[in-house]
């Protein structure tokens, strides 16, 4: 599918917020680990959310649902031991699923998108398995992969945190249903600190026990546990909502976003101070964002790893900042859906966008007068790539043609939809 953005100068409605695709594949993991029925409240529906209802189910769990919820009767740690699994582009399906794999004796995770997910490495978290005495076939680091587990083990464990959160994470949820206690230790730096706060919290609504030491490095964790089967209520996504308030930060725009609670642990909602601190017009109260874009925007300087999901879309906005901005300590962005780094700004650069990039760094000389566009733009397989670039497009003097937008649909298939429910002119062509 092509998106053919056009010029768009003025945005205004009001927006339900998808529902966030991080707490959707944590609950239906830790639904799936339990040993009772648990409900899940309007999860997500995308393709990442649903790569890891259909491995949960491949492994055994049983899933009903209807409009507005899942019931999910989990298999404990006792998976079915099938041979494959299929998790599609979703990093953290795969990553988070590969720790449970070691409860089965024998399953290959296949790659059916060797150009995205296929080249991100996984390397830190075998290492982990490895040490837990779980025997993992690999290419390289990445995928396929065949882990053959049994009986993995606990105790000592290092696990490197500079690549990316999702292995830590995998393993906290992994390592209270082994019979003997664990203690991680993060080697390194830890990247996308924050989001271990989301898987934090979750484990915790499920009863789970796990000591964390303050700055997110050292872990103890008592084996033994079993996860109690809960109701979970799933909030709005401000990653993809980011894309949204970009939109209207760039637009002469009144729009409202509903459903973003204000002390969420998502770390994408400093997209709003983000957003703010750009000089952006706009309220954050009893869960709505109101932007009310006049189109001048002032450039700044931010810490990315805050918000890592978030930053594709803020540096969109940026594009149109007077001035020039840096979004620093950025560098795993390179190991996502594609290099968000040389990848995006080679996008960025096609459409009129003056930018330059460094190892761990975006930087942005901002053009208030607007860009050129008029292009074709590769997507690149990344959904965020396609909801920033579609922002830069809506601003744009000739508008843009993005190319294989239907990728939008790994986390947000209705972006398009929101978008032209709040006035943006956007035509969608199947290619
Ligand atoms: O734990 C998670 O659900 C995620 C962690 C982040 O990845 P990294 O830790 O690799 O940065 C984030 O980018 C991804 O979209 C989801
Ligand atoms: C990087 C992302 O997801 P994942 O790592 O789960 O593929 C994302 O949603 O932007």
């Amino acid at each position: 599918m092509k998106a053919i953005v056009k010029p768009t100068s003025q945005l205004q409605g009001e927006i339900n917020a998808l529902s966030s695709k991080n707490y959707t594949t944590r609950y239906l993991l830790i639904g799936a680990l339990a040993d009772g029925t648990s409900t899940i409240y309007y999860p997500a529906h995308s393709e990442d959310s649903d790569a890891m209802r259909r491995c949960v189910r491949d492994l055994g769990a049983i899933i009903e649902e209807d409009d507005e919820k899942i019931v999910i009767t989990g298999f404990g740690k006792n998976p079915k031991h099938v041979s494959e699994l299929n998790v599609g582009n979703a990093g953290a399906v795969l990553r988070f699923l590969m720790s449970t794999a070691a409860f089965c004796p024998d399953v290959t995770f296949v790659n059916t998108y060797p150009e995205s997910l296929g080249k991100r490495p996984h390397d830190d978290l075998i290492d982990t398995l490895q040490q837990m005495g779980v025997e993992v076939q690999h290419s390289n680091g990445r995928l396929p992969i065949t882990i053959k587990g049994g009986q993995p083990r606990g105790g000592k464990l290092t696990v490197s945190g500079n690549v990316s959160s999702q292995f830590l994470s995998s393993l906290l949820f992994m390592t209270p249903l082994l019979e003997e206690d664990s203690e991680i230790e993060v080697l390194h730096d830890l990247k996308s600190k924050i989001i271990v706060g989301q898987t934090l919290e979750v484990l915790a609504q499920a009863g789970i026990i796990v000591h964390a030491s303050e700055d997110l490095m050292h872990y103890r964790i008592p084996g033994g546990q079993s996860y109690q089967a809960k109701e979970y209520v799933i909030q709005g996504d401000y990653p993809g909502s980011a894309a949204i308030l970009a939109a209207a930060a760039v637009t002469n725009s009144d729009v409202r976003v509903l459903r973003l609670e204000e002390n969420s642990k998502q770390g994408e909602k400093a997209c709003v101070d983000v957003l703010r601190a750009m000089g952006v017009n706009l309220t954050h109260e009893d869960g709505v964002v109101h932007v009310r874009g006049n189109q001048k925007l002032i450039a700044g300087e931010f810490d990315g790893d805050h918000f890592t999901d978030a930053v594709l879309a803020m540096v969109a906005a940026a594009v149109f900042a007077e001035g020039t901005s840096r979004f620093y300590n950025v560098e795993n962005l390179r190991y996502k859906e594609c290099d968000r780094i040389t990848d995006y700004l080679n996008e960025l650069r096609k459409a009129g966008a003056d930018v330059e990039e460094r190892q761990s760094e975006i930087i942005v000389h901002g053009k208030p007068q607007g860009v050129t566009g008029g292009v074709e733009i590769n997507a690149h397989f990344d959904h965020r790539v396609i909801m920033a670039l579609t922002v830069v497009g809506l601003r744009s003097e000739k508008g843009l043609i993005i190319r294989d937008a239907h990728h939008v649909a790994k986390s947000y298939p209705q972006y398009f939809d929101h978008l032209r429910s709040i006035g943006a002119q956007v035509e969608l062509v199947n290619e």
